[in-house]
């Protein structure tokens, strides 16, 4: 497990982590949502002890990572800027990394192997691809064989078969009982990665929840219609129980009926739509709305927020306690 409780970085005045407190639990694949400059790389150079917290601490497996025996049986990390010397090959980067770290020669055969690399092992890492060069970082977290892995923003300049091939392993991995953290800035791609989520905004926990019961939440349809006569549409649908809320721009937003419904209620009466159509709101959308609630929040700072982001704000905290 990763422990974080209260972890807090301050940069002078800049706060990049503020007081987060999660679990990192095994089994699962957690992603670590939150937009650019959110705060997801400082954290994760904090647990692996890169950089020191101005308050609060980490734990892996119950112990600080400097205090770990053999920090890469442990966990294996792919940091953003993974420094590889240019001069060097795969094969000895690798070499060098497992001899320094009291793992065997024949690992390094296996990570090559498993990260697809075995073909251009021997060639200078000088003259890899962005997507070689973040198979080559993978290859090095998983050389010690740890029960932890962390990723940062791992499909970084990925081609779709270099995205799928991170996206499976990682779920293999989760599958073999390992805890496997991951950042991103992408909802769509947590979608299809992660089990639970962990979101940040400006350096403060957001969501910590599972995928399934943040899809539930957000994945929510209903049905848009546009009408000249609001007032006769209304009285129909209240006469059927049917209840419209107002959506943007002078529309009506009807949850739980089907829109055949809707148009049929509307010509008994007459009634003139210019639209109506299904909906689905997407993760992204409901991702971007958690996240700019922070940035709301932070902006104004000891004033109090408009009614309507401070409903938004409550709907972060119900996140918190989910
Ligand atoms: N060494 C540093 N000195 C000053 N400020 C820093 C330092 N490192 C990070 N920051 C600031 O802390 C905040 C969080 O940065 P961080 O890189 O952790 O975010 P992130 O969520 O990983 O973003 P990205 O997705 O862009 O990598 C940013 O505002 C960043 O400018």
């Amino acid at each position: 497990m990763i422990e974080l409780e209260g972890l807090t970085k301050r940069y002078g005045e800049k706060v990049a982590v503020d007081n987060l407190t999660f679990t990192v639990r095994p089994g699962i694949v957690t992603g670590f949502l939150g937009p650019n400059g959110a705060g997801k790389s400082t954290t994760m150079r904090m647990i692996l002890g890169l950089d020191h917290p101005t308050a609060g601490d980490v734990r892996v497996d119950g112990t600080h990572y400097d205090r770990l025996k053999d920090p890469l049986t442990d966990i294996g990390a792919l940091l953003e800027a993974k420094g590889v010397h240019p001069g060097r090959s795969a094969y000895n980067h690798l070499l060098w990394l497992a001899q320094s770290n009291g793992i065997p020669e024949r690992r390094v055969r296996e990570v090559l192997d498993e990260v697809g690399l075995t073909a251009v092992a021997r060639k200078k890492a000088k003259g890899f691809s962005l997507g070689m060069g973040q198979r080559l970082g993978i290859a090095a977290a998983l050389l010690g064989d740890p029960r932890i892995l962390m990723f940062d923003e791992p499909v970084n300049g990925l081609d779709p078969e270099g995205i799928h091939w991170i996206r499976t392993l990682m779920k293999s991995l989760a599958e073999q009982g390992r805890t496997v953290f991951v950042s991103s800035h992408l909802m769509s791609e947590m979608a299809l990665t992660a089990d639970h989520l962990v979101v940040i905004g400006q350096g403060r926990l957001l969501a910590d929840t599972s995928m399934a019961e943040f899809i539930r939440r957000n994945s929510r349809s209903y049905v848009r219609v546009r009408t000249p006569q609001r007032e006769a549409l209304l009285d129909a649908l209240h006469r059927a129980g049917v209840t419209a809320v107002d959506g943007a721009d002078g529309t009506l937003e009807v949850d739980g009926t089907p829109a055949e419904a809707i148009g049929e209620l509307a010509a008994r009466d007459g009634v003139v739509l210019h639209e109506l159509s299904p909906q689905q709101a997407s993760l992204e959308e409901a991702f971007m709305q958690l996240t700019a609630e922070s940035v709301e929040y932070h902006a104004h700072t000891g004033a109090p927020l408009p009614p309507q982001q401070q409903q938004q704000q409550q709907w972060g905290e119900s996140w918190r306690k989910g």
